[in-house]
């Protein structure tokens, strides 16, 4: 019987095997925790946690699930799917482009021609796309990016104060990006408020738990499988997975795609989504990072999950359901 057809009969297994993943990693120390936002050095670096979610809203969660970090990168997936519901596909890909750079996230770069940030998944692509989202004022535009995280996480959101002050006093390299897109007419004044809101939605806290169940949201075609609620138009989800696809990992994008296949971001503070279309989420927490900004324990954990249930999108054997 193969891994898969044995999950199948007993989904309990799938909790057995995440116990035992957690237990075989819990010991690496390999990787540092993010410390050039001054709040996020703070970490404890032993915090580890996995989760699944998958589409019928059963759960497999081991380790600190319930602890709170700040979401930082991961946000950039759930914000580009807000500019892509206020703005459509046309407009967007005006401003953000969708080719992988094979630098790392806060490369100070654009697109040589165009002039557009390469992607939405680095900083200078998500902060272009934070100052598309629509509102009448700073607090409207806040609270219409809150209002769409909470759909995803199904409860009330909020910023962590401290995180969001550390970051908007030592951000000079995202404001340099700012200041760079200003001058080529990618992105409008007043830019300290596009970057307000880009280190306000980086500072938004959630667990790992929160975390698959955005992740399964994404594989449940934009509906959160708990609550039920839309959080995204089904349409544009395949935009969103196709960039997390080839950008989420940063530099480490295509060796991702390669060895694990799926759909997937990391942020600075130690969380890696990964979604399955049409069958679940997955987060993993682990503070420690490696030289290109990914969680070492993540990695790997979503390495071995990818092996040992046959995730990978282009798996000879397809998956059953779990
Ligand atoms: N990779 C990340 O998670 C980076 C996010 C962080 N807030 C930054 O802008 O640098």
């Amino acid at each position: 019987m193969t891994n898969q057809e044995e999950l199948a009969r007993n989904p309990s297994s799938l909790q057995a095997y995440i116990d035992d993943l957690y237990s075989k990693y819990e010991s690496l120390q390999d990787g540092v925790v993010a410390n050039y936002i001054p709040e996020l050095a703070k970490v404890d670096p032993e915090l580890f946690a996995i989760s699944i979610v998958n589409v019928n809203g059963e759960i497999y969660e081991v380790g600190d699930y319930q602890q709170l970090f700040t979401i930082q990168s991961i946000s950039k997936v759930f914000a580009y799917g807000l500019a892509l519901m206020d703005h459509g596909r046309d407009y967007i890909l005006t401003r953000v482009g969708v080719e992988p750079t094979g630098d790392a996230f806060n490369a100070i770069v654009l697109d040589e021609q165009s002039k557009r940030p390469y992607n939405p998944m680095v900083n200078a692509g998500a902060i272009a796309t934070t100052s598309l989202i629509k509102g009448s004022d700073a607090t409207e535009r806040l609270n219409r990016m809150l209002d769409m995280f909470q759909k995803y996480i199904g409860r009330d959101v909020f910023v962590d104060i401290s995180v969001f002050t550390s970051e908007r006093t030592t951000g000079h390299r995202n404001r340099a990006m700012a200041h760079l897109m200003l001058n080529f007419g990618m992105i409008d004044k007043p830019i300290d408020e596009a970057l307000d809101l880009y280190f306000q939605q980086c500072a938004v806290m959630v667990n790992c738990h929160d975390l698959a169940v955005m992740a399964a949201t994404l594989a449940n075609k934009g509906v959160n499988p708990i609550t039920n609620e839309q959080a995204i138009k089904s349409c544009y989800v395949k935009d969103i997975l196709s960039v997390m696809y080839t950008c989420g990992m940063y530099n480490f994008a295509g060796e991702w795609a390669y060895k694990v296949g799926i759909p997937a971001k990391s942020g600075v503070s130690g969380g890696i989504i990964a979604v399955v279309p049409n069958k679940m989420g997955i987060a993993v927490f682990s503070p420690r990072l490696d030289a290109r900004g990914n969680s070492v324990r993540g990695v790997k954990v979503c390495e071995e999950l990818s092996q040992h249930l046959g995730l990978h999108l282009f798996e000879c054997s397809p998956l059953v359901n779990i």
